[in-house]
């Protein structure tokens, strides 16, 4: 389903990645480009994620069985900083990153078929799958606060392989379903 969600490329500027960081001018980027590049999003309303049919929906019909709930505070998480740190490490996984942001807001990066960085904003109600096999990472915003349900197939692995992983089963994968250029062009010769 469409969204509100936004999504943007990023500036070149390292510093705090916690602040937007657009382009000068702001360059969007359109919710199509997001799937062309494998990334499905839905907006649900976070308040009954109890009791939700369409939550529900997703999880039978993708098969979500697993499903726990992600904190994201300092008294709540186990090595906080050093978690957040991983986050932020460019990183693909085997399997799709699925999560559901009940509250509060952050930001997932991917990298696009030229290898630009594309800022995801998310909010309370957004849900995301990141195909396995893209490059991402994670990061709070100036809010620095998000509460995050995470789902998967069966039991969960949460393995981040850090870039760069050509050789991995699930980075072929991902370049041959989604075209990416990255040390494979596609066109034909
Ligand atoms: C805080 S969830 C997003 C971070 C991430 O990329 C991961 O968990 O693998
Ligand atoms: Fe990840």
């Amino acid at each position: 389903m469409a969204t509100d969600l936004q999504a943007w490329f990023m500036d070149d500027v390292h510093e705090n990645p916690q602040l937007p960081h657009h382009c000068n001018p702001p360059h969007f980027v359109s919710s199509d480009y997001l799937s062309e590049l494998g990334v499905l999003q839905w907006k649900l309303n976070p308040e009954k994620y109890q009791d939700d049919q369409e939550l529900e929906k997703i999880r039978n019909v993708r098969g979500y069985n697993y499903m726990d709930l992600l904190d994201l505070c300092p008294e709540k998480v186990e090595n906080y900083e050093q978690k957040l740190k991983n986050f932020y490490t460019e990183h693909i996984h085997a399997d799709e990153e699925i999560r559901y942001c009940l509250e509060g807001s952050g930001y997932f990066d991917i990298r696009d078929k030229d290898d630009r960085w594309i800022r995801i904003w998310i909010k309370a109600g957004d849900l995301i799958i990141l195909p396995a096999g893209i490059y991402h990472r994670f990061t709070l915003d100036t809010s620095n606060y998000i509460k995050l349900m995470r789902l998967f197939v069966g039991e969960p692995v949460w393995t981040a392989f850090n870039r760069p992983q050509e050789e991995h089963p699930a980075r072929k994968s991902y370049k041959i379903n989604f075209g990416q250029k990255i040390g494979m062009p596609l066109e034909a010769h």
